[in-house]
């Protein structure tokens, strides 16, 4: 059973609203004016042309490569420093591949990730040293990703180990910090990570994350494996250390409702390629490509509540599933299930770029997008009931 206990939250004040049972609350939507849009900031991280294709071997006694799985294919994004980007995406679309190139668990075949001003696409292990603290990762699943046979306090403070710091007042003190940041009990320094809940268990991995006074946290659907009533509790923590330690975030997820909590900015992908990228409100409010309507109107599937019926709208369902990464369709890698799909889409892949209308740094790949005043989709975004149920506090 998933039981949520928040003991004590000094050092940031994550536990509003949670310590008791049910009456988590979501922190609102950011704002993100147009102002946001036109000056989102100094540039942390910048990603450009990043390809990555995995070998496919075949053929006997001889194995040859005889394909490749394209998983990301020539992206460009920027995180900009303390700000939140969200990268979303079906399963497959190469979300989790594009933030294991970033904190160079893969190396990219080609393209650059310049980490504030400094190549790291194919810097060596030596090279990295002096910023691997700075870049840490946040994985989707809490209970592989934390070390059964060690304690909180060791797992915390393995980072801190490894990279030679001692932190004033010692490595412990430190640790019991940080247990108090992500609203744990200090005093739960000694334990093993399965006497902790799912919520807890990511709890720890954001505050293993956090020893190191990371830059760049890249959280890989940091919550898609929790029970729904403690996504929101985790979601509002890693959004108050966000704002509060000031930590830019490229937050993966599969669930536009989510990353809308999160977000200032979005990137949808599809296939391999960023397909739109815009400020929050103007992916979810004017989405100009077809697959981002498309995801957008199909958010409310996944509820219960029949939001969608109640407004009238029409989902759009799309055709067939995703094509295989080995052989993606010519040009727009969308047009075999889109609806509005032209011969020019099968010869001529679009460009992603500002189309009239747009806001600044809203771009869009699509030779025939949706028009700028297309209906508003936000409100069609309906959280699950439960998630739904805590932002009203309704718990
Ligand atoms: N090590 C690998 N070798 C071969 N193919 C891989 C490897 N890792 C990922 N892929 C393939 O690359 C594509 C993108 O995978 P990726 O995990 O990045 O997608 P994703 O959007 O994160 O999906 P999910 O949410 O399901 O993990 C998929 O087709 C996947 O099968």
């Amino acid at each position: 059973m998933e039981e949520e206990a928040v003991d004590v939250s000094k050092g940031v004040d994550v536990s509003k609203g949670e310590a008791a049972k049910g009456e988590a609350t979501l922190p609102g939507p950011r704002e993100a004016g147009a102002g946001a849009a036109e000056s989102p900031g100094e540039p942390l991280l910048v990603v450009e042309k990043l390809v990555k294709h995995f070998p496919v071997k075949g053929g006997f006694p001889i194995r040859r490569t005889v394909g490749a799985v394209q998983a990301v294919d020539g992206i460009d994004l920027t995180v900009h420093v303390g700000e939140s980007f969200g990268l979303v995406g079906e399963s497959g679309c190469g979300k989790s591949t594009t933030g294991r190139l970033i904190t160079r668990l893969l190396e990219p075949t080609s393209g650059s990730i310049s980490y504030r001003g400094r190549d790291i696409a194919h810097a060596s292990r030596k090279q990295l040293a002096p910023i691997r603290s700075e870049i840490q990762m946040i994985f989707q699943d809490p209970y592989s990703s934390l070390n059964p046979r060690q304690t909180v306090g060791k797992i915390i403070s393995g980072p801190m180990e490894i990279n030679g710091i001692d932190p004033t007042g010692g490595r412990e003190k430190r640790v019991r910090e940080l247990l108090e940041i992500v609203g744990l009990n200090p005093e739960h320094y000694n334990r093993f990570p399965h006497e902790f809940s799912g919520g807890q268990r990511q709890r720890i991995g954001v505050a293993r994350a956090l020893a190191l006074e990371p830059k760049l946290i890249v959280a890989d659907e940091p919550v898609s494996a929790l029970d729904v009533s403690i996504q929101a509790q985790v979601v509002n923590l890693l959004q108050q250390v966000q704002k509060d330690l000031g930590i830019a975030f490229l937050f993966i997820a599969h669930d536009l409702a989510i990353v809308r909590h999160f977000s200032q900015r979005v990137a949808v992908m599809y296939l391999g390629k960023i397909i739109e990228v815009g400020d929050r409100d103007s992916i979810y409010k004017r989405p100009r490509h077809p697959y981002t309507h498309a995801l957008l109107s199909a958010v409310p599937e996944v509820t219960l509540d029949g939001g969608a019926e109640e407004t009238g709208r029409e989902r759009i369902r799309l055709a067939g599933d995703v094509p295989s990464p080995i052989s993606p369709p010519s040009g727009c890698r969308f047009r075999t299930r889109c609806w509005k799909s032209q011969d020019k889409c099968a010869t001529e892949e679009p460009p992603l770029v500002r189309l009239s209308g747009n806001r600044p740094h809203h771009l869009t790949a699509c030779h025939f997008p949706e028009a700028p005043t297309t209906e508003a989709r936000e409100e069609d975004i309906v959280l699950d009931p439960a998630l739904t149920a805590l932002e009203e506090g309704e718990g």
